[in-house]
């Protein structure tokens, strides 16, 4: 059984190394239920590592992912059931048009042919991808390609929505309809946790926010416990550093 009064999602000490890397180092993260969090971080800093473990996609070395307070390592299709995931660098099955995808994923959670129906019209509609239901999705471009993934992660109106880099290629209008979509869904009483590298748009859009470097947590909080009286693009270039100041090589200098 879910736990009502469980945080939608609970990461404790998550571990993950490649070789000599560690990727995520003991990281811990509690995700309250009906909150819109961001998850931020330069290039490199464990983001995808950490969501991917979160949502059973890659086996932790160590620690926990509880979903609503499923152990998600230990009852992975009752965790599973909960999550919408758009994952960064997951494959699709490209060689599906747009409507078959989303319809193959809606009758994977075992949703009834005739409400799937009902659900990839609304989504195709709302992603604008009506005039593209019928292309395969190996020919779309990548915004389009993000928006079907993100279709994909919406059908099944999980509890949970794990985005990673959802707005990534995709053109600011339908950007601003799936911020719209997001919203919405939290208001419903929904929770998204979803990475980004867009300060701004988590500014705007998140109510929580952690800040990820090195496999681990730097601070975590509302959006405006961290970024305090400064912006949280401000408060990110201080927590992470990084910065180099420097006019770039000469070579590149044209005068
Ligand atoms: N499959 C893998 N094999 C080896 N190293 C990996 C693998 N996946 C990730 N890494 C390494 O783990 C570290 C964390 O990578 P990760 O993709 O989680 O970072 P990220 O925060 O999502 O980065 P970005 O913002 O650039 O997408 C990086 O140093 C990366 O090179």
């Amino acid at each position: 059984m879910s736990d009502p009064s469980a945080p939608a999602l609970q990461l404790t000490g998550l571990r993950k190394h490649f070789g000599d890397k560690i990727a995520v180092n003991d990281l811990s993260l509690t995700v309250p239920t009906g909150s819109f969090y961001g998850l931020v971080g330069p290039n490199g800093a464990g983001k995808t590592t950490t969501l991917s473990m979160a949502t059973g996609l890659l086996r932790p070395d160590a620690g926990q992912s509880l979903v609503h307070g499923i152990d998600l390592w230990r009852e992975p299709l009752k965790a599973k059931a909960q999550i919408g995931n758009l994952s960064d660098g997951v494959k699709l099955f490209d060689r599906l048009t747009g409507e078959q995808l989303v319809t193959y994923n809606g009758l994977l959670f075992g949703l009834e042919r005739a409400e799937v129906a009902e659900r990839v019209a609304d989504l195709l509609k709302l992603l604008d991808l009506e005039q593209a239901a019928g292309t395969l999705v190996v020919d779309y471009s990548a915004g389009m390609t993000k928006k079907i993934a993100l279709a994909c992660a919406l059908v099944h109106a999980p509890r949970l929505l794990v985005l990673d880099e959802p707005f990534e290629s995709v053109d600011p209008v339908s950007a601003a309809n799936i911020r719209d979509i997001l919203t919405g869904y939290v208001q419903n009483g929904g929770t998204v946790i979803v990475s980004s590298h867009v300060m701004d748009l988590v500014q705007r859009m998140c109510d929580h926010v952690a800040v990820v470097a090195h496999g681990t947590v730097l601070v975590a909080g509302t959006v405006d416990e961290v970024r305090g009286d400064s912006t949280l693009e401000d408060r990110f270039v201080e927590l992470v550093g990084g910065r180099t100041h420097a006019e770039g090589p000469e070579w590149l200098r044209r005068s």
